[in-house]
């Protein structure tokens, strides 16, 4: 019996056909990716592959040359400003923090340019604590000071303040131990459960993102060549590095 539309997720963030790249080269053309609802997916590949590429275009801040880019399966043309007022945020790589102001700044500076103020603000900043404890211990520090984990946690905390419904992570793990990106991601990997959030993760250290995730797809040299779930692995990562 076919499969009923109704039985199958939804889809929150969908590449479509999608060829971009820079100056009259593409990095990619003719991709299809379709972030569902409700999942970690993870997107892993080599280096200039053309990973964070795609998650700039599906954010609006590079252009694409041809097909389409669908939010809750409706066809838009991506800007960032647009984005984040759909509730979409996007956590570069490389971290992105104000060095010279304080976590407390960072975040105050955060929350100013999404015009979230008073109590709304105190709120949104209680939340984003709870989720990630350990911002409290470098609060009043300035981000510039701080260890590339702990930079990476104000990042990461930085973009939570607006109860994303689809987080778009670059990276998070450069610079940091396994242990320490393992650390990072089981919160988030609770709060994206617990809230139902969407989150296309970009990442290179294959096993951790993977004990998070909970499909795969691997992108080579401006191609997606496998799309399954960490099960397919049954623990031995080898496996799907050995794609690419
Ligand atoms: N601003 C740019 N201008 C021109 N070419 C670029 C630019 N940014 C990336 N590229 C090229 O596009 C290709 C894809 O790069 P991209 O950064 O998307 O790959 P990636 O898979 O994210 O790699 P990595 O894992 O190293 O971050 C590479 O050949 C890269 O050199």
């Amino acid at each position: 019996m076919a499969a009923n539309a109704a039985d199958r997720p939804e889809s929150a963030l969908e590449a479509q056909n999608l060829s971009a790249g820079y100056d009259d080269h593409n990095v990619f053309e003719n991709i299809n990716l379709d972030l569902k609802k409700n999942e970690i997916l993870c997107l892993i590949g080599h280096n200039g592959a053309g990973k964070s590429t795609l998650l700039k275009v599906l954010f609006g801040l590079q252009p694409y040359s041809a097909g389409n880019v669908l939010l809750n399966g409706q066809k838009i043309v991506p800007s960032p400003s647009d984005m984040a007022g759909h509730g979409i945020s996007y956590v570069p790589e490389g971290r992105g923090v104000f060095p010279g102001l304080t976590v407390k700044e960072n975040f105050a500076l955060a929350l100013w340019s999404a015009k979230m103020t008073g109590t709304v603000a105190d709120e949104r900043i209680e939340e984003v604590l709870g989720i990630l404890p350990k911002l409290k211990d470098f609060w009043t520090r300035r981000a510039g000071q701080l260890s590339g984990g702990q930079q990476q946690m104000v990042s990461i905390g930085r973009a939570m303040l607006c109860k994303p419904s689809i987080l778009l992570l670059d990276e998070p793990s450069i610079g940091l131990a396994p242990k320490l990106f393992q650390d990072l991601l089981e919160p988030i990997r609770a709060v994206q459960k617990q809230r139902g959030m969407s989150i296309l993760l970009v990442e290179q250290q294959v096993g951790e993102a993977l004990n998070v995730s909970d499909r795969v797809v691997v992108m080579k040299s401006g191609e997606i060549i496998y799309r399954g779930v960490p099960a397919d692995f049954e623990g031995d990562h080898t496996k799907l590095m050995e794609m690419f």
